[in-house]
């Protein structure tokens, strides 16, 4: 099957959020120790790489991982070029034929350095919600760590997104990939009590028959 792996690598000194968890993976149990296999552990941030926000992310009432339906995350999506903007509001999508798309993937490329925690990115304005959410669109990727800006403690689009009912997919890498339509697979793991998800999302181009 040919798919676009549009995840980041989760490695050790992967950047993340400034004061966050650092990314740590390391054979606990080892095979000589064991006698059979090596048994990894996995301490990281939800908000590291690749990810999903859920609503109790920024909302202490808001529905963890566990309460979304993994029907959000795989299915028709599309990817647009937003790039050299300093943010997205319904002003710079409103030209776009957006009739029957669900997910909407937004590639800004304003993370520059993927080795380092942006200092600056586009971010996404507080009318994007009503509007997308009027399109029919359930889902917004971006290929940044946030759909607010780096330094907001508001975070106005990620309330305005959840009150109608968008769901967020963050730090998606679409350096490599062509505006258009594909599938895309994205899904979270079962955290019952979590703020969110890290994900291995791909898409896979419509003309693909394998
Ligand atoms: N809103 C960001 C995460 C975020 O804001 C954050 C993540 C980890 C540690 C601190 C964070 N924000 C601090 O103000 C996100 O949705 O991924
Ligand atoms: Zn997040
Ligand atoms: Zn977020």
């Amino acid at each position: 099957m040919t798919l676009i792996d549009i995840s980041r690598p989760l490695r050790s000194g992967v950047p993340t959020w400034p004061g966050d968890t650092p990314f740590h993976y390391e054979v606990v149990w080892s095979k000589e120790q064991s006698g059979s296999v090596n048994v990894g552990k996995l301490t990281m941030s939800i908000h590291t790489g690749t990810h999903v926000d859920a609503p109790f992310h920024f909302d202490n009432e808001g529905r963890k991982m566990i309460d979304l339906s993994p029907e959000l995350y795989v299915g028709l999506a599309r990817v647009i070029d937003v790039s050299g903007k300093a943010s997205i509001g319904a002003k710079d999508l409103a030209a776009l034929p957006l009739a029957g798309v669900t997910r909407l993937l937004l590639r800004t490329a304003s993370w520059t350095n993927p080795d380092e925690f942006p200092a600056e990115i586009t971010y996404l304005e507080e009318d994007l919600g009503p509007f997308l959410a009027e399109k029919g669109i359930r889902l917004i990727g971006v290929d940044v760590p946030s759909v607010d800006p780096l330094d907001s403690k508001v975070l106005s689009a990620h309330h305005s997104l959840h009150a109608h009912d968008i769901h967020i997919l963050e730090g998606i890498d679409l350096e490599r990939v062509a505006p258009g339509d594909y599938e895309l697979m994205a899904l979270p793991l079962p955290l019952v009590d979590s703020d969110g998800s890290p994900v291995r999302a791909v898409l896979r181009p419509l003309s693909a028959t394998d």
